[in-house]
């Protein structure tokens, strides 16, 4: 079953055509990967799914966005819905200056939730779930900022997790983080899709090639192939796919 499904997008930044007629389809509970050079859209395209790009001046997007069979860009579409739907992380970990506990509870006292033991619990199993909880199950009331780099992203994956969103985007994930955090979002997002469709752009491609099921490759704003990780990174169809996972450019 399909998560997401593009039809023919294109946006321009002004007059610049940043991407060209994307039409791909992703698929639910797997984790797809962007790669492709710097600048060649993977983040644009990836904020056209929680409308993100909203809220830059002068974009223009056409073509068709469904997320789990809806259409996101239709005018009944409320956007704070949409991105309780659609949950992001982004490459530097931002928690709020709040507590630990309160950045992962914030969604839901946005949400107008009160219910201290609902609040509780959902806090504890949105830790759990970013494999953060056994870390800081002490120190609940400290503030986020004393977590280490790592320690903070898993915290901001158990923000996104505590509103129980289907699909997580994650744009560069871990690129601010050293080795060890590293391989520890990469178990996570491993773990994690069992329960959640996951985006993820990396310019890392052994990352993209250990945690996707499939890859798709971006080359100045177009989809050039896009298919299972495995074929894509071991007999790719395209010369610029080929060349790209090779290194010869990007
Ligand atoms: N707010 C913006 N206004 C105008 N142009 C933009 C804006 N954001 C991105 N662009 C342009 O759109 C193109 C695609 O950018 P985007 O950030 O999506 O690429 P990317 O593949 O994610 O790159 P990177 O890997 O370096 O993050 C680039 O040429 C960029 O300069």
């Amino acid at each position: 079953m399909n998560s997401i499904e593009t039809k023919d997008v294109h946006l321009h930044y002004g007059d610049f055509h940043a991407l060209k007629g994307i039409t791909m389809a992703m698929k639910k509970n797997q984790v797809t990967a962007f790669i492709g050079p710097s600048g060649c859209g993977k983040s644009t395209y990836l904020r056209c799914f929680n409308r993100m790009n909203d809220l830059i001046d002068n974009v223009k997007i056409t073509g068709e966005i469904l997320i789990d069979e809806v259409d996101i860009y239709a005018k009944n579409i409320r956007v704070d819905d949409l991105r309780k739907h659609v949950g992001m992380v982004f490459q530097k970990p931002n928690p709020f200056p709040k507590s630990i506990f309160e950045n992962v509870a914030y969604g839901l006292r946005v949400d107008g939730i009160s219910d201290k033991a609902f609040i509780e619990e959902r806090v504890e199993r949105s830790l759990r779930h970013a494999a953060l909880w056994d870390e800081v199950k002490d120190k609940l009331k400290k503030s986020a900022f004393e977590l280490s780099g790592g320690q903070q992203q898993r915290l901001c994956i158990a923000r996104t997790l505590a509103i129980e969103p289907s699909v997580v985007l994650m744009d560069e994930p871990a690129s601010a983080l050293d080795p060890i955090s590293t391989a520890k979002i990469e178990e996570l997002i491993h773990e994690l899709k069992k329960d959640y469709t996951i985006v993820i752009v990396t310019h890392n491609m052994q990352q993209a090639g250990r945690v996707s099921d499939s890859t798709a490759f971006f080359y100045l704003g177009e989809l050039i192939e896009y298919g299972k990780t495995k074929t894509i990174f071991t007999s790719p169809k395209d010369e610029r796919t080929q060349n790209y996972i090779t290194g010869r450019f990007g």
